[in-house]
C-alpha cells in the first residue's frame, strides 16, 4: 500500500490528530523513507532525526531536536548537510539510500540520483493548447511562484495551492517534467493524413492527452487492463475536450486479451506502449519503494513488458511508429527491452534516451521511438 494512503487510513482511524499533527506526521514518516537504506544501522528515532536534518531546506520548527552546532552548521545545499553529517561521525553512505545501481542504464548520473532522493520533486503543470495566456494571467493575480523549465510547463513548490485555481485538464494536465519532455517525440512523426493512434496501456489518459496536443488529426483508441482505470480516463477525456476515440478494457499479456485482435494487425500509425514498470525513476514521490522494493520485481516487470510489447507491436502499420516508455532507471527494463524490440520486430530505432529528471527535481523516465519502414 502507498505511504500515501497507509497515512490517510491512520489518521481516520484515529482521530486525536490534529491538521498540524498530521502535517508533521507524514513530513517525518517521509524524511524517515528517503533515506532509504543507507541509516538502517540507527535506532527508528535516530533515523528519523538525522533524515530529518538531511531532507529540510530549513530546520525552521525542528531546530529544538538538534543541537545549537547542528542548527548553526545546517546548510541549503543537501551535499553540505551530507558532508557534516558524516563530520559528525554517523555512517551514512548517499550510495546505499539506492542499492540497485548495477542495475541502471549505464547513462545515468549515480551520484545525483541517489543524492536526489533526499529531496521531495516539484509538481509539475503542462500548459495545454492556447492556454498560457490565461494560465500565466491566474498564476500572476494570485502571486503564485512557479518557474518554466520548458515552453509549456510550469514548475511549482510541492503544496502549492495553484492546481486549486485552474481548470485541471482543460487549461492543465498535471504531467511531470520528463512526460512532457517525451512528447517531443511526437515531432518526429511525419504522416499525412489522419493518425491512428492506440495508447495501449492508458491508465488515466496522460499521454493519450498529450498526443492529443501534439499530434494533428488524430483518432485515439485506448485501452488498459484495469476497468476503473479507464472508467477515470472517460471522465478526464470530458474534461479535456477529447470526445471522438475508442476505448476497451484488455490484458495484453497475450493476444487473446484483445477483443477481435484480428481487426488490429497492421492499423495503428502510432502506439503509445507506457509499460507497467518498477516505476524506480518516480521513488522521489513514493521513497517508500526503497525500502519495500525487491530486486526479483525487476525481473518479473521485464517479463510482463515483453508480453505487452510483444502483443501490441503487431499492430503497428506499416511506415507506424511504436513509442516505448517506462519510469524506470533500470536497463533491463529499458536499454534491454529496446533491443529486444528490435529483434523481435525488425522496427528502426528513431530516437532513445534516459531522460534524468532528478537534474530539476522532476521523475526520471525513459523513452524508445521506433519506426516500421
Ligand atoms: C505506467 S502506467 C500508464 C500511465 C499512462 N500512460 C499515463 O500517462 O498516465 C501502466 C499501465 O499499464 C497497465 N497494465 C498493467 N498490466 C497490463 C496488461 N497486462 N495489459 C494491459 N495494460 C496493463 C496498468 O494498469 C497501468 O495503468
Amino acid at each position: 500500500m502507498p505511504l500515501q494512503h497507509y497515512l490517510k487510513q491512520f489518521f481516520a482511524a484515529d482521530k486525536k490528530y490534529g491538521s498540524k499533527d498530521r502535517r508533521h506526521i507524514t513530513h517525518l514518516c517521509y524524511c524517515y523513507f528517503r533515506s532509504g537504506n543507507a541509516l538502517q544501522h540507527l535506532s527508528a528515532e535516530e533515523r528519523i532525526r538525522i533524515s530529518l536534518y538531511l531532507c529540510s531546506d530549513t530546520l525552521e520548527g525542528w531546530t529544538g531536536l538538534f543541537s545549537e552546532d547542528w542548527v548553526t552548521a545546517h546548510s541549503k545545499e543537501v551535499a553540505q548537510r551530507i558532508a557534516f553529517i558524516q563530520q559528525e561521525g554517523i555512517a551514512f553512505q548517499p550510495g546505499s539510500i539506492f542499492p540497485w545501481l548495477d542495475e541502471c542504464s549505464p547513462d545515468m548520473d549515480t551520484a545525483a540520483f541517489t543524492q536526489s532522493h533526499l529531496q521531495q520533486p516539484l509538481v509539475f503543470l503542462r500548459i495545454r493548447p492556447r492556454q498560457e495566456k490565461q494560465v500565466l494571467q491566474v498564476l500572476e493575480n494570485n502571486n503564485i511562484v512557479y518557474s518554466r523549465p520548458e515552453q509549456n510547463c510550469i514548475a511549482l513548490a510541492p503544496g502549492s495551492k495553484a492546481d486549486q485555481l485552474l481548470q485541471i485538464n482543460q487549461q492543465v494536465v498535471v504531467q511531470d517534467l520528463s512526460s512532457q519532455r517525451i512528447g517531443s517525440l511526437f515531432t518526429h512523426i511525419h504522416k499525412p493524413g489522419t493518425n491512428q493512434v492506440w495508447d495501449c496501456c492508458a491508465a488515466s489518459g496522460g499521454k493519450s492527452i498529450l498526443a492529443y496536443d501534439m499530434l494533428p488529426d488524430i483518432r485515439l483508441t485506448v485501452s488498459d487492463v484495469r476497468a476503473s482505470i479507464i472508467h477515470n480516463l472517460k471522465q478526464r477525456f470530458v474534461e479535456a475536450g477529447i470526445r471522438n476515440y475508442q476505448s476497451f478494457v484488455a490484458d495484453l499479456t497475450s493476444k487473446a486479451g484483445i477483443p477481435r485482435s484480428d481487426m488490429f494487425a497492421g492499423k495503428f500509425d502510432v502506439i503509445i506502449c507506457d509499460a507497467p514498470c518498477s516505476g524506480s525513476g518516480t521513488w522521489g514521490r513514493t521513497p517508500e519503494q526503497l525500502t519495500f522494493f525487491t530486486p526479483a520485481q525487476i525481473q518479473q516487470y521485464a517479463i510482463l513488458q515483453k508480453q505487452i510489447i510483444a502483443t501490441s507491436a503487431t499492430a503497428v502499420a506499416r511506415n507506424g511508429y511504436f513509442l516505448y516508455i517506462t519510469c524506470s532507471v533500470f536497463k533491463k527494463e529499458n536499454e534491454e527491452q529496446l533491443a529486444y524490440i528490435q529483434e523481435q520486430t525488425g522496427m528502426q530505432v528513431v530516437a532513445s534516451g534516459l531522460y534524468q529528471g532528478f537534474t530539476e527535481r522532476a521523475d526520471t523516465m525513459y523513452a524508445a521511438l521506433f519506426v516500421k519502414s
